[in-house]
């Protein structure tokens, strides 16, 4: 018997008590013209919360759910990709199909909450992955590391991610199709970007280019914060011109982001595709808290099954797939889970004494988003945790879904060519984001920030009202490599993005740096009285101190981008999908394990080939999409 929990009333009862129950009094106090003290109100609202915990905590838990000897098919992993792929597999009702997470499920408040993502990285449903020491980034870091958060529980890292919805550039599909990848222009994949979206913004409805019989909600954020909205002027001030819908036409431009939320919470994978519909189905079985060890493979290269364990040293059991194993563990784990199994480059493998089944190139194309922070003070209150944290926006948010709880932080965005990279069709090379807010002592330990690059206010836990703007790498040339650090599946594998390697990598975020200032300057923020005071010139910030140039020189920028930059956490790539000729490829179109190996195929963000000019949820989800398709086609063309 294996944990499994099913969570479909919570949102039902919860919407019902907390916010129907919290509606009807406040309508009733109000016909009849009752006013309560604020300590009353306190009080019922008190009770209110009380409820939520309860019903989270103890009357919503997961039930045992059984695990049998064969399926169908297994799919490894309920992330972004992983939640997608089994729902559609179980839409046919003559499969069963087991779907195995090594994590818990996604049943919390801070999962639910927009606002409070940041405070998921380092907590049980994070993988708390690190970087090995960076020779050329990240040393402004302890150990010149960069910490990579991973989501481990239902929902995978779209149950931990800022739910920024973001597809990408149309030549970032059309590139991968010429690159080999037949099957995956950008009028290929759209439709399965349509088929999971159901689009909630009236604007946007009816589009073609946005779907809305999905199962993932996608919106427009409930609170903006005003910051973001003149962030798209200020864009519009160094020639960035306004996009009403990056996700539509075209691009280019700068606009408020399009958010993965229902009705102001989050909506992961999970949510959408498990705990709406599929996740109640006969034929799909959830289990949670089961650790996949290794795919299990018979003598003509043919996958078998899995074996899992439910805790380091706990023995394996072995489960059975009668068509297909489908790895969905995300661009860490996928490749991890291959070389454990006996797929990857031999000398790899040969190193840690695990026997051959396919010498492929696994881990091999390690490639990552990286940013840039580029903080202000300023004179207006942003989303510090006490501006925020106050009762009555928790209780607004409790009762309405609306206010700063619901906004995800990143509330705008703009994609843009610096120039620097001229091989890329008309993608862009640079996306810029601003954060309404100034990074707090938890924020710079999220990144991994050394002790004496913090200013000694923030460590004693002082929050600024402050802006943040965050330029980001898009299309890195700088090439990394997941490999094993032991044959033990619990061990964490070795993870080297080789961040800023190649020169290009910089000049783009130097010129994202300066874009930041010059966007700053913009009339914009000064006719709306809203003074921006850069962190740079702050005599607290230790920067001041500790870089050996002069602020503004070319070495000061350099010294900058090499110090701080940061994962977007969007590392894709180390399953790379081609041609069975092209000696990178893991898998061909189809998401086949390629090298002589059958039954077994990769669907997550490791597939693609390049990244994608944006956030890569989106991506993922479609890709599950596609993937699901493609394993349907096969098996009735059986
Ligand atoms: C902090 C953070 C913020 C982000 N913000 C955004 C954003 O705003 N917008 C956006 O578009 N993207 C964002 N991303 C990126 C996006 O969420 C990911 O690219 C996407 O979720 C990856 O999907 P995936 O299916 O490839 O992998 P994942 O969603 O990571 O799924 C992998 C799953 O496999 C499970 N697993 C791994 N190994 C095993 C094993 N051995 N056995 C069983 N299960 C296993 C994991 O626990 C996990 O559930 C963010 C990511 C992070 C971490």
């Amino acid at each position: 018997m294996l944990s499994l929990s099913s969570p479909v009333a919570l949102g039902a009862l919860n919407a019902l008590i907390v916010g129907g129950v919290g509606h009807f009094v406040h309508r009733f106090l109000d016909s009849f013209s009752i006013q309560l003290t604020t300590l009353q109100l306190a009080m019922f609202y008190l009770v209110l919360v009380a409820e939520w915990f309860f019903l989270t905590f103890f009357l919503c838990r997961r039930k045992p759910v059984r695990v049998h000897r064969e399926y169908d098919y297994i799919v490894v992993g309920a992330g972004s990709a992983g939640c997608v792929v089994a729902a559609r597999l179980s839409e046919d009702p003559d499969v069963n199909v087991l779907l195995v997470e090594a994590g818990g499920d996604d049943n919390a408040f801070n999962v639910r909450t927009p606002l409070a993502s940041n405070m998921l990285q380092g907590s049980e449903r994070d993988w708390q992955f690190t970087t090995v020491p960076q020779k050329h980034c990240s040393l402004g870091n302890v150990n010149q590391v960069s910490k990579w958060p991973r989501g481990k529980c239902l929902g995978g890292s779209s149950a931990i991610n800022y739910m920024a919805y973001v597809r990408g550039h149309k030549d970032d599909y059309n590139t991968w199709s010429k690159m080999g990848c037949e099957g995956w222009s950008y009028e290929d994949v759209l439709p399965y970007f349509l088929r999971s979206e159901n689009q909630t913004a009236e604007r946007l409805k009816g589009n073609k280019y946005h779907g809305t019989g999905g199962e993932l909600d996608v919106s427009d954020l409930r609170h903006v914060h005003k910051l973001s909205e003149m962030f798209v002027d200020a864009c519009a001030s160094v020639g960035i011109k306004k996009v009403s819908d990056y996700n539509g036409e075209d691009q280019l431009g700068a606009g408020l982001c399009q958010v993965t939320q229902s009705n102001g919470e989050r909506c992961s994978s999970a949510r959408a595709f498990l705990h709406k519909n599929a996740g109640s189905r006969r034929n799909l079985t959830i289990a949670t808290g089961c650790h996949v060890t290794r795919v299990t493979f018979n003598d003509a290269k043919q996958a078998t099954g899995i074996l899992m364990s439910r805790a380091a040293g706990a023995p394996a059991v072995p489960v059975l797939a009668r068509r297909e194993v489908v790895l969905c563990g995300g661009s860490v784990q996928s490749p991890q889970i291959l070389m454990l199994s006996g797929v990857g480059p031999r000398e790899e493998l040969e190193k840690h004494g695990i026997a051959v089944v396919a010498d492929l190139p696994v881990g091999r194309n390690l490639q990552d988003h990286l940013f840039v922070p580029v903080p202000y003070k300023c004179n207006i209150d942003t989303y510090s945790e006490k501006a925020i944290g106050t009762l009555p926006n928790l209780f607004n948010y409790l009762v309405n879904k609306k206010g700063p709880l619901s906004s995800n932080g990143l509330e705008c965005t703009a994609f843009t060519q610096t120039g620097v990279r001229k091989d890329l069709g008309g993608a862009p090379d640079l996306q810029m984001h601003a954060f309404s807010a100034f990074g707090t002592y938890r924020d710079l330990k999220n990144f991994g920030s050394k002790e004496e690059f913090i200013a000694e206010d923030l460590k004693k836990g002082a929050q600024h009202n402050g802006l943040t703007y965050l330029p980001v790498l898009l299309h890195p040339r700088s090439i990394g490599t997941i490999t094993l650090r032991s044959s033990n599946a619990f061990d964490a594998p070795v993870i080297d993005p080789r961040y800023l390697e190649h020169p290009d990598d910089v000049k783009v975020l130097v010129e994202g740096v300066k874009l930041a200032e010059r966007m700053t300057k913009s009339p914009v923020y000064s006719a709306a009285g809203v003074e921006l005071k850069a962190y740079v010139d702050c005599p607290e910030n230790p920067v001041r101190k500790l870089c050996p140039h002069e602020i503004g020189s070319d070495q000061y920028y350099e010294w900058t981008v090499r110090h701080s930059a940061s994962t977007v956490y969007h590392p894709v790539g180390t399953c790379k999908m081609g041609r069975a000729s092209d000696p990178s490829a893991v898998v061909d179109a189809r998401l086949r394990v390629l090298g002589g190996v059958s039954k077994l195929r990769v669907v997550d963000c490791s597939i693609m080939p390049t990244l994608v000019s944006g956030n890569t949820n989106a991506p993922a989800i479609m890709v599950g999409e596609k993937g699901a398709a493609m394993i349907r086609e096969d098996r009735k063309a059986k």
